[in-house]
């Protein structure tokens, strides 16, 4: 250290060296005080210049916005509530004005708040593109598709587009409908088993939306064995991807145990992927994503269209697990937020349940048996608005950070820095009263063809919007329809209120404050009848 010293003091001496007679004079005494200063005084000095250095670059990149006047911890920032994060403070983040910031260890974040501000920032791929904490690379890994940006990652998107559209996933209902059968029998049971008394329903939710993914994605090919332990041990990635968390992954951390399940998963869906390419070449029709996948790429083969030439390379079955968990990734927790709040919702509001009960009748004829289909589902038109409610009263994703990549015009008085993360909301434009008469009521009427919220395009940014928008936004519609829709025929459920039932609690993404205490009985469909 003092080695340090001595040269940065030869260094200053041999600059002003060769400077005039009159800064020979400043050499000697630069020398001497240099020489001087303590490790202490030293230190201290560093740290001093440190944290003016935060403070003026906090400033310069604030600008006008509101935010804190200073950065309050100086260099933490608020760290410590970004661990514990709480919806109430972010809203109060929303209502402080259409662009406001706040400063987190050296990251500069800017949040806004309005419906435009918001599709602004998600449409402007020049600059900006998501931004993913650093372990979200390691574990979903660097080769990921969902890490590409500009024109790789549109022309990736639209080989994946091809998977969700109605059509494709008409073709995975009958293994979906098996496990929304399966669940329905297991709910009761568990219920049973606790003498129906409501129970905290949160894991359940989080299994069932796991096992309902995983049969869409991967078919047959995923053994129950294997379905159990991704759906139990998938936790573990969410708790390894939060906002906060070590970047480097240390054994038997959060991020290591993370990283483990991923590993885990993609090796189970190398093997599906290798057995929907046996099943499609041997001239078997597609049953779930993977087959759909590998019948574009073996029918690609003989066609020479747009649409054709995306799939005119063999994707290894490493890329296309590696895909796959991208969308278990996507969907698992906006998935079980959404479950939470629709089956919360549905059972306060026996109003809403009789409906879908009598429509769930209706378009089958009253054959309650009658398999799920595209046109069936296309006819639960209240069903469907109930959903489209739930989405809008409680959103899952409430904000989506992106990473601006050059600095941004974002308003007329404002850009915002490179580096910084930037944060459009979604929650205000669904909660706005200017479209949304009583925005904090459930009104799934609200939907029907021409009202004014239907109307309202530019508002419905559930799905985000741009060339990152959801790619599962019509999967998710057509599965929770099809899902609540069932469970109302063959199950009634109690939800037990509690004060915090109507609260929200920030996990990744939205769930009540309680984790949803609930309890389910069998019930017979056209009787209504339900088992004691
Ligand atoms: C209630 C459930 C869901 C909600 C609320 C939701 C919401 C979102 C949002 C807000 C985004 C970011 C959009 C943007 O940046 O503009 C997104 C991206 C994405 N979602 Fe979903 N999602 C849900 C379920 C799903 C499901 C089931 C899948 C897969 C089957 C899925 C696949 C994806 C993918 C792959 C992306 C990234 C797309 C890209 O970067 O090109 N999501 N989702």
């Amino acid at each position: 250290m003092s080695s340090v010293r001595e040269f940065a003091a030869e260094a200053a001496i041999e600059s002003l060296a060769n400077n005039t007679s009159a800064s020979a004079i400043n050499v000697q005494q630069v020398l001497t005080s240099l020489q001087s200063i303590s490790y202490l005084k030293l230190f201290v000095t560093l740290v001093c210049v440190g944290l003016v250095w935060d403070q003026i670059s906090y400033q310069t990149k604030k600008g006008s916005i509101p935010g804190p006047r200073w950065k309050m911890w100086p260099v933490l920032g608020p760290f410590l509530e970004s661990l514990d994060p709480k919806f109430e403070e972010y809203k109060a983040k929303w209502d402080a004005g259409p662009l406001s910031c706040v400063s987190i260890f050296h990251k500069f974040v800017v949040i806004a708040s309005t419906r435009d501000l918001a599709r602004k920032i998600l449409q402007s791929p020049k600059y900006v593109k998501p931004c993913v904490v650093d372990v979200a690379i390691k574990i979903l890994r660097p080769s990921n598709w969902v890490f590409l940006d500009g024109k790789e990652h549109v022309d990736y998107r639209k080989s994946l587009n091809g998977l969700f559209t109605k059509t494709a996933l008409a073709q995975y209902l009958p293994s979906q409908e098996q496990v929304m059968d399966k669940y329905i029998e297991k709910f009761v049971s568990i219920s049973k088993d606790n003498k129906y008394e409501p129970q905290v329903f949160f894991h359940e939710m989080r299994e069932i939306m796991c096992a309902l993914s995983l049969k869409a994605f991967c078919g047959s090919y995923i053994t129950e064995d294997q379905i159990r332990k991704v759906a139990d041990d998938y936790y573990l990635v969410t708790a390894a991807l939060e906002l906060v968390n070590f970047p480097i992954i240390l054994p038997f951390t959060k991020t290591w145990y993370g990283k483990k399940t991923a590993d885990m998963t993609m090796k189970i869906f190398e093997q599906c992927a290798q057995m929907a390419k046996d099943h499609v070449a041997a001239g078997g029709e597609p049953t779930c994503v993977m087959d759909a996948w590998c019948k574009l790429m073996h029918d690609a083969k003989t066609h020479n269209d747009e649409n054709a030439r995306l799939f005119h390379r063999e994707f290894s079955n490493k890329e296309i697990s590696e895909a796959i968990f991208t969308f278990l990734f996507a969907s698992q927790d906006a998935s079980s937020s959404l479950a939470c709040w629709l089956f919360q919702i549905v059972a306060d509001r026996p109003d809403v349940m009789q409906k879908i009960r009598e429509e769930q009748l209706r378009v089958r004829d009253n054959d309650p048996s009658m398999p799920l289909s595209l046109d069936l589902i296309d006819s639960m038109k209240y069903t469907y608005m109930v959903v489209k409610e739930a989405l809008r009263y409680r959103p899952p994703v409430i904000m989506v950070p992106y990473v601006v990549k050059q600095k941004f015009p974002v308003a007329p008085n404002y850009s915002a820095p490179k580096g910084a993360m930037l944060i459009p909301t979604l929650y205000p434009s669904l909660h706005d009263p200017e479209v949304f008469e009583d925005p904090e009521e459930f009104i799934p009427e609200r939907w029907v063809e021409g009202s004014p919220a239907n109307q309202a395009k530019k508002n419905w940014l559930v799905f985000g919007s741009g060339p990152h928008v959801c790619l599962g936004q019509t999967y998710v519609m057509m599965t929770f329809t099809a899902l609540i829709g069932k469970f109302a025929m063959y199950s009634d459920w109690e939800h037990k209120v509690t004060p915090l039932s109507e609260k929200i609690k920030v996990f990744a993404t939205i769930f009540p404050k309680d984790d949803l205490h609930l309890s389910f009985k069998k019930r017979d469909p056209i009787s209504g009848k339900v088992e004691a």
